[in-house]
């Protein structure tokens, strides 16, 4: 029984040992499965550690390589640096030197530039006397650039040289056979800037601060720029302001830098020519304009429109609006007129009255800004009623500035200033006493070719004038009274000679004469004559004063002889249209003329009208 219990005991402890050895055998298999892994894990440890560490030894080796490069790289910086310090120390060593080198040269040359430059002020000063010695008339021509929407225009300017020379290409003639050259004083490019325009003319209105008498115009065909360079365009930018502006701007500068020595007056008209009566651009009137008369202008402060208004301007503002004020009348006139400002001539005058602070003299200057009327010829079978009448009365005053100009250039004795109210007005500066510059403007259109070119031969004809030094107004106190008294006499006895005349009139109408109800006149009376061919009193005056004054008539509608008893007595004669130039003074020793008192074509008038020695024959125009 013990045996068999210890059996069962045995077989149950072997049953346990062989379970416990079952449990070890898988427990030994599973600890050498993870010693296997280990195994591979650390195998694989010990390959990547070998990996990393050759890269690691690598990167060391990059490091170390880059290191020693930049190292060397240091090395040559610092070389170069030690250089380049030491050239720079060399550099400052010689830069100084020559520092000092420049100094001194500096100097020389300044003192060389103002020598240079007082050179140079002599030189102007020169040429200025020279061509105040010479007076003769300025002329600068301005080509107008086309405008937009006129691209691809062919143009009629070969070439513009800095001399003044300009060529222009007949279109109908290409090639050298149909070029021509004209030379002026200046030529302005398309590309010329107002700015630039002016900086030529600022001299003359330094001439007029001075006391000179200038007259700027600008001459050319419809639409060839004349307003541009004188106003500028419509609303225009300081950039863009023409030489009316300009003018007084810098007027206004010179007198201020001058306010310890002079005190300045300036005072504006502004007056349009239209069908050869003048009327006042700036008047207050409203209605029909006040037909102006034009005095001839002997004293240095005279007006020669003196019912025009005066206006005193004290800054450039004041002139804008002024001129604005002008323009506005004048296009309200163009509305009504159709576009007249193109058919009619402006004139912006400026006077300049300077009182010298110390001496207590005064200088006078006036300056004549004038827009003239588009130049172009109107074929007279083209038009007829307003527009033949508008294109006669352009066409007369132009040719009269031609006229006057020439009859300058010739030295006349006589100059026709009489003839167009364009110039009466432009007489005080037109001749030996002023300075003259003449704008011709140019529209390089081939389609105004013609037109153009008899434009630059008028001009090249008056760029040869040459009128005589140009006398400044400076005068002193006495003289001054004694021009004041002179001219108030003067107005005395043109007041009487009106007067004479108006009885004389009166006279003859009384005795029954015609003239206003058409009556053939009997007896060679003046008035009875002028009524006759239809003149105005206005006319009648311009003929007693030119004719009587100077002794020449070149209107052609009167004609004075004399006879031995000084009376030419007889019936009208039809003559065709011709120039008669008579001098009463040669043809009779006893003639009034040679009295010195004649001199004066106010006294001549009252003498003639007086003593009946010099009578006109009226010759009827054709
Ligand atoms: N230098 C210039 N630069 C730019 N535009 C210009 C220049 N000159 C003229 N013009 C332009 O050409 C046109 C005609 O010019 P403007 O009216 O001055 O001619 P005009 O000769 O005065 O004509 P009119 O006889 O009809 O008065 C205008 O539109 C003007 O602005």
């Amino acid at each position: 029984m013990a045996k068999t219990i210890h059996e069962q005991q045995c077989l149950e402890m072997q049953k346990e040992t062989e379970g416990v050895k079952a449990g070890l055998q898988a427990r030994l298999n599973e600890l050498e499965s993870l010693l296997n892994d280990s195994n591979n894990r650390v195998k694989e440890l010990e390959t990547s550690a070998k990996s990393k560490c050759q890269s690691w030894s690598m990167k060391v080796n990059n490091y170390q390589s880059f290191m020693d490069s930049q190292f060397h790289a240091m090395r040559d910086l610092r070389f170069t640096s030690d250089a380049i310090k030491q050239e720079l120390l060399k550099t400052q060593k010689s830069y100084f030197e020559e520092f000092n080198l420049l100094e001194v040269k500096l100097k020389a040359l300044a003192d060389a530039a103002g020598n240079y430059r007082e050179v140079l002020n002599e030189n102007r000063k020169l040429f200025n006397e020279i061509q105040d010695l010479r007076g003769n008339i300025r002329v600068f021509c301005r080509v107008r650039p086309f405008l937009p929407g006129q691209n691809g225009k062919q143009t009629i300017v070969e070439s513009i040289g800095d001399n003044g020379q300009l060529v222009v290409t007949n279109p109908a003639k290409p090639g050298k056979e149909g070029q021509k050259t004209f030379k002026f004083n200046k030529v302005f490019g398309p590309a010329a800037t107002q700015g630039e325009v002016f900086a030529d003319i600022q001299p003359f209105i330094q001439s007029v601060v001075d006391g000179y008498n200038v007259c700027i115009f600008a001459y050319g065909q419809t639409g060839s720029g004349k307003t541009y360079t004188m106003t500028g365009p419509n609303d225009a930018t300081e950039e863009e302001w023409g030489v009316n502006f300009r003018a007084l701007n810098n007027l206004f500068k010179i007198s201020q830098n001058r306010r310890s020595t002079f005190q300045y007056e300036v005072g504006v008209q502004v007056v349009e020519i239209y069908n050869d009566q003048v009327r006042d651009l700036l008047s207050n009137r409203t209605g029909p304009a006040k037909k102006m008369g034009v005095t001839s202008i002997s004293q240095p402060n005279g007006l020669a429109v003196p019912d025009a208004s005066m206006h005193p301007v004290l800054s450039t503002t004041d002139v804008i609006d002024l001129i604005n004020l002008g323009f506005k009348n004048r296009t309200v006139s163009a509305t009504a007129l159709n576009e007249r400002s193109s058919r009619s001539h402006s004139i912006v005058t400026v006077h300049v009255r300077g009182k010298d602070l110390k001496a207590g003299n005064y200088i006078y200057g006036n300056l004549h800004l004038v827009d003239l009327a588009g130049s172009e010829r109107v074929d007279r079978s083209e038009v007829t009623g307003d527009r033949l009448k508008e294109a006669q009365h352009i066409n007369k005053s132009l040719s009269s500035l031609g006229d006057v100009i020439f009859a300058l250039a010739q030295k006349s004795p006589h100059v026709p200033y009489r003839n167009s109210k364009l110039t009466q007005v432009l007489q005080s500066s037109l001749g030996g006493q002023a300075k003259t510059l003449m704008f011709v403007q140019l529209n390089p259109d081939v389609t105004s070719y013609s037109e153009s070119l008899s434009t630059l031969k008028f001009a090249e004809r008056v760029s040869g004038v040459e009128l005589g030094a140009a006398r400044s107004s400076k005068e002193g106190k006495d003289v001054k009274e004694l021009m004041e008294q002179m001219a108030s006499l003067k107005d005395t006895i043109a007041k009487k000679d009106e007067e004479i005349e108006r009885l004389h009139l009166l006279k003859d109408l009384k005795n029954g004469y015609p003239g206003i109800d058409g009556e053939q006149p009997r007896t060679g009376s003046l008035s009875d004559k002028q009524s006759e061919t239809g003149s105005t009193d206005d006319e009648k005056s311009e003929i007693t004063d030119a004719a009587l004054s100077m002794g020449t008539e070149t209107d052609g509608s009167a004609e004075y002889v004399h006879s031995p008893e000084g009376v030419s007595l007889g019936k009208p004669k039809v003559v065709p249209k011709v120039r008669v130039l008579q001098k009463p003074a040669q043809a009779t020793p006893t003639s009034k003329s040679e009295s010195p008192r004649a001199s004066s074509p106010a006294i001549k008038k009252t003498l003639s009208s007086s003593s009946n020695l010099v009578k006109p024959v009226v010759r009827k125009k054709v």
